[in-house]
């Protein structure tokens, strides 16, 4: 059984918990198990109050994912999907966070196989969007960020804009991001048949997969059958397009006895040595990425030399 995984990402203040609590009665409705991982930016939690008891919930607290506790996301998605068995997960990261730094961390080798990352849901507080000059550079460019990688995006509060403001606001994301299933929202409302269409991963993940031309952000799973030669492997990393951001997993070379864990991001690759066997997944993310190239590409390592 696979799990499905959201992450609801936006701003500060912009709705996230207002939109999670939706979810997760439409869930209860539908009789689906749900668990919920939460992280704040500080030591206490405050919207986890506003989950029922008899739902899972992981905090995550003091950090935010995608940069301090990215190991302890890891530990605490593997300790859900083994205990608990949920259909769903649904991930509130904080309104610090960087969506595809969380999604990232969300797509742990690990659990390559139990798990469907249905999509980035970005939650926008339009007045904040607004008045924007307000806000320091590095907080406006998460909020670009947090548009720009969604797969839904929700511009929400509209009841505090005019009829002008909202039309102006839509042109304005959808520059930013034309791919994106975008609404207006007031409270969060939306239709949620349209959320559980989501989809980020083919069902199928270790097969060849042509993944939905219409997103913007897509990741791929691929499975070593054994080891590859080193030189070989590298030549292969060399050949990958710019948008291929990032890739993780474990890697085997030919002249070692056991797997590498091995990270790939902004162009860099870094090795580390294991010290048993492990499933050989490794994780791909990128934007309008030929998967099906990748993939040949990383069939043809395991080719015997003629
Ligand atoms: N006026 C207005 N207020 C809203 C709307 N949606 C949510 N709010 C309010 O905005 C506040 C923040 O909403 P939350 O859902 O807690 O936002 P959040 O993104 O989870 O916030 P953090 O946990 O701080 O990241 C709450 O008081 C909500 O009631 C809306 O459409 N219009």
């Amino acid at each position: 059984m696979s799990t499905e995984i959201y992450i609801l990402a936006g701003f500060l203040g912009s709705g996230k918990t207002t939109l999670l609590k939706q979810l997760l009665q439409d869930e209860k409705e539908n009789g689906r198990k749900v668990a919920v991982l939460m992280n704040e930016l500080g030591k206490v939690s405050i919207d986890s109050d506003a989950i029922d008891e008899d739902i899972p919930l992981k905090e995550l607290l003091d950090g935010c994912i995608c940069c301090t506790i990215q190991d302890k996301l890891e530990g605490q998605l593997q300790g859900l999907l083994t205990l608990e068995k949920p259909d769903v997960i649904y991930i509130e990261a904080t309104g610090a966070a960087h969506p595809v730094e969380v999604l990232d961390a969300v797509l742990s080798p690990l659990f390559a196989n139990s798990i469907v990352p249905k999509g980035i849901i970005s939650i926008l507080d339009s007045a904040r969007w607004l008045h924007r000059k307000e806000l320091t550079p590095q907080v406006l460019q998460l909020l670009v960020e947090q548009i720009r990688h969604a797969d839904c995006l929700l511009v929400n509060k509209i009841d505090l804009l005019s009829e002008d403001e909202q039309a102006n606001v839509i042109q304005e994301v959808q520059s930013i991001n034309s791919t994106a299933f975008t609404l207006l929202t007031k409270n969060a409302k939306v239709p949620i048949k349209r959320i559980r269409e989501l989809s980020l991963l083919p069902k199928e993940k270790q097969s060849s997969s042509r993944i939905g031309t219409d997103l913007h952000l897509s990741t791929f799973v691929y499975q070593f059958k054994g080891a590859v030669d080193r030189s070989a492997f590298e030549d292969f990393l060399r050949e990958l397009p710019d948008t291929l951001y990032r890739m993780k997993g474990y890697i085997k070379f030919s002249s070692l006895a056991y797997p590498q864990l091995f990270q790939f991001s902004y162009g860099m690759p870094v090795y580390f040595q294991e010290e048993m066997n492990i499933p050989l997944n490794m994780v791909f993310i990128g934007e309008n990425i030929d998967w099906d190239k990748i993939e040949s590409g990383l069939q043809s390592l395991e080719k015997p030399k003629e």
